[in-house]
């Protein structure tokens, strides 16, 4: 069974949460997300979430503080997702690899279809804003 840790980035902006389509091809394809992607070998999941969020979005994280962890196996592969609040960032967020983005207020994630492991993180965020 393939394992992967994955670095996830809920960036917060007043009561609003930035979250993106991801592509139909990939794995949770056409499901939402929460911008981030997967720890290189020995690369930490802070490393990794300020190199993802970056690289997909565009912007640099001056403020973040770690939120949960949840594993989760999806049958075809195993997750280890390592969720941090993302506060503080330098740029405006936007979709880097074409990716549909958008910001959704905290109190309306639950209209988005996030992947199976995130529904957790959804409860928990939307209990607090
Ligand atoms: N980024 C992200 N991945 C998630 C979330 N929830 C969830 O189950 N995942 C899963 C889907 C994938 O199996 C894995 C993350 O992989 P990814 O496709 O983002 O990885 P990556 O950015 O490094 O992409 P790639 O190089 O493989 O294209 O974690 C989430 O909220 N955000
Ligand atoms: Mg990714």
């Amino acid at each position: 069974m393939i394992r992967v840790k994955v670095a996830v980035g809920i960036i917060l902006r007043d009561n609003s949460v930035f979250v993106a389509l991801r592509n139909s091809k990939q794995h949770q394809g056409g499901l939402w997300e929460f911008p981030g992607g997967k720890c290189e070998a020995s690369e930490s999941a802070e490393v990794a979430l300020v190199r993802e969020l970056k690289e997909e979005c565009g912007i640099s994280i001056t403020e973040c503080e770690f939120f949960k962890t949840i594993s989760h196996d999806y049958g075809d592969k195993s997750v280890e997702l390592f969720f941090y609040k993302v506060t503080g960032f330098d740029g405006e967020p936007v979709g880097k690899e074409g990716q549909e983005v958008r910001w959704v207020a905290v109190s309306d994630l639950v209209s988005y279809d996030f992947p199976e492991a995130n529904k957790p993180i959804v409860v928990a965020l939307m209990a607090h804003y």
